[in-house]
């Protein structure tokens, strides 16, 4: 499998581091204050916030994982049932994906998920970022990425499942598909949702890079679709979706299906085999090494 194809290459890690209609107007949600520390959130405290506005039948979703979004088991399981109860509410035809953390949208999977765990645990938590994959590509929701921050590699993954991405305007920021950087390999899914969003050309030589592209950058290779001003992100994206509400919902959802059913068929006819291939990746002693410097690399470069 292409994940075996890791274990040739020492990391790359040190050149990394440099949807129906609505009554009232009011606003649904669990919400909550936005936690204003900087570190691991280890806490019960929602990590994620369910702003529902009845009247545009569209609801915003902020990633409120401290301190980068990354995307652990727990996380995922919250995103994967929030996602799910509006998908079952009709009211609901359109989600805004955004961060509540400054500077970052998702810094992708939690690599302490990856790092040190049992291959029990390491399944369980596959089988969430698979999960989380497939209920965002395949939603009959319009779902319009808010990228107010940097999106690398998993980060990446939940902005291209969106059918539309806006990105803030500002260098500091990259998205991209970085990990053969860290030394492990995007899987197949991985692969196919940017082919599907950007081209084979493309992905290919962005996938064997792990580049990460800045807004500009990604705007000309067509893997955002527009850039603003950060403080513009959140009314454009909300004016993009009454754009895309105003088609008949069954007509743009048969329409999205007939895009993208052919890799969620993919990966629904391999998910376990899937699952087993990461968890016999991901534990083995160099890649478990690699995850480890990577680790460090990041602690270091913040001192
Ligand atoms: C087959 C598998 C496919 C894999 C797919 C993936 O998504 S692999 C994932 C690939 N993802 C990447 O390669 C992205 C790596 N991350 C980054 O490049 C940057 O964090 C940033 C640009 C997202 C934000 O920069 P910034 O200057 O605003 O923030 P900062 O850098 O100061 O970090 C703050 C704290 O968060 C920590 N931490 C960070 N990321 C992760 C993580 N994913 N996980 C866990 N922890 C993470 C960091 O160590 C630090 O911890 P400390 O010291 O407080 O205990």
């Amino acid at each position: 499998m292409a994940l075996r194809g890791a274990f040739r290459t020492r990391c790359g890690l040190l050149s990394l581091l440099s949807q129906r209609l609505p009554h009232g107007n009011h606003v649904r949600g669990c919400v909550s204050p936005f936690l204003s520390t900087h570190r691991r959130n280890n806490s019960t405290a929602p990590k994620i916030k369910v702003d529902f506005d009845q009247t545009a039948g569209v609801s915003i979703m902020t990633l409120q994982n401290p301190p980068v979004n990354s995307l652990s088991l727990d996380f995922l399981t919250e995103f994967c049932s929030a996602l799910e109860k509006l998908e079952m509410d009709k009211s609901c035809r359109g989600v805004i994906l955004t961060s509540g953390q400054p500077k970052v949208f998702s810094a992708g999977l939690d690599i302490m998920e990856m790092y040190g765990k049992s291959p029990e645990r390491c399944g369980e938590f596959w089988r969430a970022v698979q999960e989380m994959w497939l209920k965002l590509y395949s939603s009959n929701m319009v779902i319009i990425a808010a990228i107010n921050g940097s999106s690398p590699a998993g980060g990446c993954l939940m902005s291209m499942t969106c059918d539309y991405r806006i990105m803030a305007d500002n260098p500091r920021y990259s998205i991209g598909l970085n990990e053969t950087q860290l030394g492990i390999v995007a899987p197949f899914w991985f692969k196919e949702t940017m082919v599907n969003t950007v081209g084979h050309r493309t992905t290919e030589i962005a996938l064997q890079l792990g580049q990460l592209y800045s807004p500009t950058e990604a705007l000309d290779i067509g893997l955002v679709d527009k850039l603003v001003p950060e403080d513009q992100i959140i009314t454009t994206a909300t004016q993009t979706m009454t754009k895309w509400l105003a088609v008949p919902d069954h007509a743009r959802q048969i329409t999205k299906s007939m895009m993208r059913k052919p890799t969620i068929d993919k990966l629904m006819s391999k998910r376990e085999p899937d699952i087993q291939n990461f968890v016999s990746f991901i534990t083995k002693d160099p890649i478990q090494k690699s995850l480890g410097l990577y680790l460090a690399m990041l602690k270091k470069r913040k001192s």
